[in-house]
């Protein structure tokens, strides 16, 4: 069989599929991946994918320089800030964004003390982009950052590739023919820490959460978690259900750009980030997680897939070029 479940509460499932049978198993195995695959993107909008190409020794590492590198000073990563949503590079401390929805000055004044940030983030993207350089640390202040991180966005570009070839195939399409929609790797590298939380900080504020309810932007999202917990997935009863870590697998979710794309056969379906379910008395630990953002080609023009609709009024979108499409979302946000 091609997939269990990862997840399955409150209507939601989630299957966890072995992707090495996709990548090196028979016809039929690969075949069966595929359909698998992409039924998980049309009904939960998320998968976990297990014995994926990118080797556990390399996650491990990418999330232990990702910890030096938030190790630095404040004014170090300061010195990195993000910029522009045409650049989306770089490092953002958006602490004060969640404690504003607090209406008592004195509620907020205590929550900024306990806890300045909820969260915060480092973005790196395509090397050698003109007017767009990614903003890396001095040299031997993170020993091997930015050759590694450039590694493990290589190796996230090319599952990418993979997981577009599956989408493809188990769409009935040819299995390239994603291909020369995501070959430039167009993707964002996402750092994110929660730094160590008191937990009264949930108690004052019974709304704050680690990073709030959002859906992503383009084609898929590869999230590696570390073991701590929290993400969660909203079931189609608008339950939150929590998408509990599996160690070696990433979760892959589709994001809003592949949902049109595919005239809405495919789902992109709202997540956050709460408190971990383990906690001591006084806190709550810190957690790690990386989120590679994988877009189609800036300059590609995405209008709705061959066999997702059979007369031209049932398409829902009209055509978008990929890049300004994804400016106009973070300029939204941001
Ligand atoms: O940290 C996580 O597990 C999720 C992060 C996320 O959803 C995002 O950055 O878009
Ligand atoms: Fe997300």
């Amino acid at each position: 069989m091609a997939s269990d479940a990862a997840v399955s509460k409150e209507g939601l499932l989630i299957p966890l599929i072995d992707f090495s049978l996709f990548l090196s198993g028979k016809p039929s195995e690969r075949n069966e991946t595929a359909k698998a695959i992409l039924h998980g993107f049309q009904t939960a909008g998320f998968i976990y994918l297990k014995n994926h190409s990118v080797p556990l020794d390399d996650l491990k590492h990418a999330f232990s320089t990702s910890a030096r590198f938030f190790d630095q000073s404040l004014d170090d990563k300061l010195a990195l800030g993000w910029t522009t949503p045409e650049a989306n590079r770089g490092y953002s401390a958006p602490g004060r964004e969640k404690v504003s929805q607090l209406e008592e000055i004195d509620d907020i004044e205590k929550v900024r003390a306990a806890a300045p940030d909820l969260k915060e983030s480092y973005e790196i993207g395509r090397e050698g982009v003109e007017g767009f350089p990614n903003q890396w640390p001095k040299e031997g202040t993170v020993t091997g950052f930015r050759t590694d991180m450039m590694g493990f966005f290589d190796q996230c570009k090319e599952l990418h590739v993979e997981v577009m070839r599956a989408i493809a195939v188990g769409m009935g399409l040819d299995e390239e023919f994603f291909d020369r929609f995501v070959d430039v790797g167009d993707n964002t590298l996402r750092l994110l820490h929660y730094p160590e939380i008191k937990s009264e900080i949930f108690k004052i504020n019974p709304g704050a959460v680690r990073a709030g309810e959002h859906s992503d932007y383009g084609s898929i999202t590869l999230l590696f978690q570390d073991n701590r917990g929290g993400l969660q997935v909203k079931s189609p009863n608008g339950q939150f259900v929590d998408a509990t870590p599996i160690e070696g697998t990433v979760v892959v979710n589709a994001g809003d750009l592949l949902a049109r794309w595919s005239n809405d056969t495919i789902k992109s379906t709202i997540h956050r980030v709460v408190e971990p379910p383990r906690k001591t008395a006084e806190s709550y630990p810190p957690r790690y997680s990386i989120a590679y953002f994988c877009n189609p080609n800036f300059d590609s023009h995405i209008e709705a897939l061959p066999g997702t609709y059979s007369a031209e009024q049932e398409k829902k979108y009209s055509g978008i070029n990929s890049g300004d499409y994804l400016v106009q979302r973070l300029t939204a946000t941001y």
